[in-house]
């Protein structure tokens, strides 16, 4: 590997009204090197990739490209040619095929026309691995193969530079496998890749170099083989301080090392939720519909749901939810109709961006009576009350309750999510993928809510593509295959045969 940094980022800062994001940052990237930047929700690694690429400026800093200087700082700053950064959410338009995309990605004459487009992208799947309908609407690909495609994309545009936001957050094993496989072809032909992730087992095996962030600050910096798992975990979350987090040390590197969490099964037996021949379209092309889909869910219980992503999952957890009207079969349910959930795709179903912390946490509470003033208007103060101490409970970090959601970092808003839904302790909780871009303080802040509700008597949904994030707290795992509940396993059963097996079809 050439020993000259590609990157050099050097004393960026940058300040958003009250808040602190970056405090003189510097970062380096060579060629041919996979670089992992880690660090808590907050920490300001979105941020600095976002300068780096030239979707905003910083207040202080300056960049050394391939040996060009230039500042980041006002004006200066504008969309770098040799930085793809694939966010968590997708940058593809949705409508368009993959080769139409690629054509608005470069500039124009670069790619003369679709079918030139089409072969490009079919030639670099060839290469990196994993085939891709170029002409197929983005739409209509599955979640692994869009991220792929836009990888691809990046590729075409000639960057050397990839920067990948939680990557694997939405994907299934074998997919993140895959993905892990083009990061390292992409290296090894000289690319370099940023790679943010709070999965830090995951960090070690594919980084070559990690960068732990905290506060907006760079706190350590290793060569990987040298640093191991809960090095890191401590390095990210500093010393826990008592008053700052309810969670202490020894839970947190329990959660970056994947323990089970202490899970006793829930004393109550009473079925709160009675699925049965469920039959109900698809939400989302590329998933599956329920084709006679049977699950019981018991007070006191988490039923983990496993599979290879959409194979129905989304459709089950939106049925459970009361937004799809199924077609068949029944469904029962205890208590009142309001399920809480926690949706896979954050920024499609569960936040407002453009609104106020205030509004998106009133969702579902705006009729409660004790914030109205004469049953008629709202009685702004009390709103505000508990918007800040629902904020504050769940350990969200935000400047002003009247701030845009769009103004949290990703984790943060997925806390705030978290909390409202678990707030009126509802019967039935719908978790889907809910550790999505949490950091190991706030997927243990999650775990113990979603452990807690189970405790008070609330059935649990966890639906997640990460076995290993079911086996932590799970209670009975289920496994489900082209809309139906094909199978269950013990939380403890490690017998990767027969789980496979299940999550092909075979029963
Ligand atoms: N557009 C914005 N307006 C106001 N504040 C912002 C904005 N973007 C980021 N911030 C703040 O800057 C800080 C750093 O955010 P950033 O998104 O870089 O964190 P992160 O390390 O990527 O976190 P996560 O792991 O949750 O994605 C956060 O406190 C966030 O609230």
């Amino acid at each position: 590997m050439p020993d000259q940094p590609r990157v050099q980022l050097r004393a960026v800062s940058k300040t958003f009204a009250s808040v602190v994001a970056l405090q003189g940052v510097d970062f380096d990237l060579k060629p041919g090197q996979v670089h992992a930047l880690v660090g808590e929700n907050g920490a300001g690694k979105s941020t600095l990739m976002r300068i780096l690429a030239g979707q905003m400026s910083a207040d202080h800093g300056r960049l050394v490209f391939e040996g060009a200087q230039s500042d980041l700082t006002g004006s200066a700053a504008g969309f770098h040619e040799g930085v793809g950064f694939v966010e968590q959410e997708g940058g593809l338009i949705a409508e368009l095929s993959g080769a139409e995309n690629l054509l608005l990605a470069v500039p124009s004459g670069a790619v003369a026309d679709r079918r030139r487009a089409g072969r490009t992208i079919t030639e670099l799947a060839e290469r990196f691995g994993g085939a891709i309908d170029p002409h197929l609407p983005v739409r209509q690909l599955a979640v692994g193969q869009r991220q792929r495609l836009e990888i691809l994309i990046v590729m075409a545009r000639g960057a050397q530079v990839l920067v990948l936001d939680e990557p694997t957050a939405a994907l299934g094993t074998d997919e993140a496998v895959a993905l892990g496989e083009i990061i390292r072809k992409f290296a090894a032909e000289g690319g370099s890749v940023v790679y943010i992730s709070h999965k830090l087992g995951e960090v070690i095996r594919l980084a070559d170099r990690i960068t732990v962030m905290r506060r907006g600050r760079v706190v350590g910096s290793h060569e990987s083989g040298t640093v191991t798992v809960e090095q890191l975990a401590t390095e990210m979350v500093g010393q826990v301080v008592a008053k700052e987090s309810e969670v202490g040390q020894e839970e947190l590197l329990e959660v970056a090392l994947g323990v089970r969490a202490v899970a006793t099964t829930g004393t109550e037996t009473k079925r709160i939720c009675a699925v049965k021949g469920m039959v109900a379209p698809a939400p989302l092309p590329g998933e599956a519909a329920l084709k006679g889909l049977d699950l019981d869910v018991h007070a006191g219980e988490i039923v983990g749901v496993a599979g290879v992503v959409g194979s129905g999952q989304t459709t089950l957890a939106e049925v459970l939810a009361g937004f799809i009207r199924p077609q068949g079969g029944s469904m029962v349910r205890e208590g009142k109709d309001f399920a809480a959930y926690i949706p896979e795709n954050r920024h499609r179903d569960a936040v407002a961006l453009d609104l106020s912390l205030v509004d998106n946490l009133l969702l579902h509470s705006h009729r409660r009576r004790t914030f109205t003033q004469a049953g008629l208007w709202f009685n702004g103060d009390r709103v505000r009350e508990h918007v800040v101490s629902l904020l504050d409970d769940s350990h969200v970090r935000y400047g002003h309750p009247d701030q845009p959601m769009r103004a949290l970092s990703g984790g943060n808003q997925q806390k705030a999510v978290v909390g409202r839904e678990l707030e009126e302790a509802p019967l039935l909780v719908v978790a889907h993928n809910p550790f999505r871009g949490l950091d190991v303080r706030a997927i243990s802040e999650v775990r113990d809510a979603l452990l807690q509700a189970a405790a008070d008597g609330a059935g649990v949904v966890m639906i997640s593509p990460d076995l290993d994030e079911l086996r932590q707290i799970a209670h009975r795992i289920v496994v489900m295959f082209d809309g139906r509940i094909v199978g269950e396993i013990s939380p403890d059963d490690q017998d990767a045969e027969r789980l496979g097996q299940l999550m092909g079809g075979v029963a």
